[in-house]
């Protein structure tokens, strides 16, 4: 499992390390990182001989260093990289200059170029244009959203085939990774030790590019505020029956999804449930849903009965057609999934475990019935998770399971998988996958977080590197959690 850490979080963990070592240890270590990455990655580009090399041979590295620590890390960078024989010139951005960096730097030969404010000068325009690497040291943790005015262009400045490194996190991101601002997108992300919550959220996460963490020897705290599960962390929680199971002990799933207008959501999601390997479905429908469903998957039941989870609202158009029952299982305390059009369903907190599955039109329209005033995003999400003590999966190319803030659960973050999942009919598989492992006992969050991992390996595994269907991702489910098991199997037995 990934974690990532509150910027408060990350401070007082350095603090207390800081403490035990030199002073400027910390950023000694983080600097040397910085430019061993630098050194690697200027060595596995191709010189292409066009501009991107000075008269000498040497490369040229620009570094853009801001006011803070941030700016600090990258021109100690800076002077390593000239110390190895490097074109480096360092543009100083911000309103001061880190001290000690900055005098480093011009120690090892960093040519300084000033750039505080106003029109980029010609020296920085010529020396961006011609940049084989770019480390941006704007502006790290203790960073607001968005690029200061003098420096709103400097993107466009910078050559197309310049690889550019964030030192700790693209200047301009939020921190805390919940808005999406104006920012330097990056090839790769260099952090110290700790990961911080816009390396992993959705507003931020894309202008990171590559993620790579340099050990400076900062220990992780205990409460992470933000989770991504792995490949390795499916077989630890997903249900595998054992000798002594039935299918009614392996988990029933009840299902009422679909309508007389679009049958295909059901299929689709019991398809998916049937093949993750949940015991039973007991599907509830109208009867065009009820035969397509039939004739897809013989294996479930139809009509109500004992279950352990249900799932809700994919396919409905207006309503679940069971109003009576749907209304006894809000009531009840199972675990229930509410997808699509039972999103409108609940006013207020039910008593049992609850999911919302919105994608970001979805959770917009959920917030506003609510009158909630965030509507958008993690913070949107938080809102109704709040409002209804529910989780809320925020469906998108990087999915969110957000908890209510009482209690104190960190946000999971997953990325969903490949872009070829936009299609009609896809979030019904993943309802579908996510509430088979719910009725297989598994708490809704981890369930919820497992699905999103198994959905897109899924779709990968339909089709590698090409379109998918949403009826081969949910066929495929069940050989990925095979491949998941297997390869935890293998890794216990070697
Ligand atoms: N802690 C540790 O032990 C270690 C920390 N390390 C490193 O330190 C970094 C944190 O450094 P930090 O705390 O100095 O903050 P930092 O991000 O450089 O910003 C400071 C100044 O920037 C400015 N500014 C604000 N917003 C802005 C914007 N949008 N765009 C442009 N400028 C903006 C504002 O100053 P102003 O210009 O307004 O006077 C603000 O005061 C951390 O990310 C990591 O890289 C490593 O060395 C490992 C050990
Ligand atoms: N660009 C993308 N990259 C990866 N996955 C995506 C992307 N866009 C959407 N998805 C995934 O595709 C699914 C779409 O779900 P949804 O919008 O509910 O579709 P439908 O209602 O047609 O079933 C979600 O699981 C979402 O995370």
């Amino acid at each position: 499992m990934i974690r990532a850490f509150t910027i408060e979080q990350v401070r007082a963990a350095e603090d207390a390390v800081r403490q035990q070592v030199e002073p400027g240890e910390l950023m000694q270590r983080a600097a040397y990182g910085l430019a061993e990455v630098a050194k690697a990655r200027l060595g596995s580009q191709p010189a292409d001989g066009a501009g991107d090399e000075d008269d000498n041979g040497a490369e040229r590295v620009v570094v853009l260093a801001g006011s803070g620590d941030n700016g600090g890390d990258a021109l100690y960078a800076a002077a390593r990289l000239a110390s190895a024989g490097l074109n480096v010139i360092a543009l100083l951005v911000g309103s001061r200059t880190h001290a000690g960096g900055l005098e480093q730097a011009l120690a090892d030969g960093v040519v300084p170029v000033e750039w505080r404010t106003g029109a980029a000068p010609d020296a920085a325009v010529g020396a961006l244009a011609e940049a084989s690497l770019v480390l941006d040291g704007i502006v790290g943790i203790g960073g607001k959203p968005g690029l200061p005015a003098h420096l709103r262009d400097l993107p466009d400045l910078i050559a197309p085939d310049a690889y550019v490194i964030a030192v700790d996190l693209p200047s301009g991101v939020d921190p805390s990774g919940e808005v999406g601002a104006d920012c330097l997108f990056a090839d790769e992300t260099v952090t110290f030790s700790l990961l911080k919550p816009c390396h992993l959220l959705p507003a931020a996460e894309a202008a990171c590019g590559l993620l790579t963490v340099v050990d400076i020897g900062v220990p992780e705290p205990d409460s992470p505020a933000v989770v991504r599960y792995e490949r390795d962390d499916v077989a630890a929680s997903w249900p595998v029956p054992g000798p002594f199971d039935d299918k009614y002990s392996r988990g029933v799933l009840g299902v009422v999804t679909g309508s007389e207008s679009y049958p295909g959501a059901a299929v689709l999601g019991v398809t998916a449930a049937v093949t993750a390997g949940v015991g039973m479905v007991r599907y509830i429908g109208p009867a065009r849903a009820t035969d397509l469903v039939l004739q897809h998957v013989p294996e479930i039941v139809t009509g109500p009965g004992r279950v352990q989870a249900w799932l809700l609202g994919s396919g409905w158009d207006g309503h679940g057609g069971a109003p009576e029952l749907v209304g006894e299982i809000l009531d009840g305390d199972l675990p229930v999934v509410l997808d699509a059009g039972a999103l409108d369903l609940l006013d207020d907190p039910r008593s049992g475990a609850t999911l919302l599955t919105p994608h970001a039109g979805e959770l917009q329209r959920l917030a506003r019935r609510l009158e909630l005033d965030d509507t958008t995003g993690v913070s949107g999400a938080r809102a109704v998770a709040d409002e209804l003590n529910a989780h809320v999966l925020l469906k998108g190319a990087v999915t969110v399971i957000v908890p209510p803030s009482h209690s104190g659960a960190p946000i999971v973050s997953q990325t969903a998988g490949p872009a070829w999942l936009a299609t009609a009919g896809s979030g019904d598989v993943l309802a579908g996958l996510i509430a088979a492992v719910a009725a297989g006992g598994l708490d809704l969050p981890i369930a919820a977080a497992l699905g999103v991992l198994v959905h897109g390996g899924a779709a990968e595994a339909a089709n590698p590197g090409g379109p998918v269907r949403a009826l081969d991702v949910a066929r495929s489910a069940g050989r990925v959690v095979a491949d998941l098991l297997g390869a935890a199997r293998r890794d216990t037995s070697t």
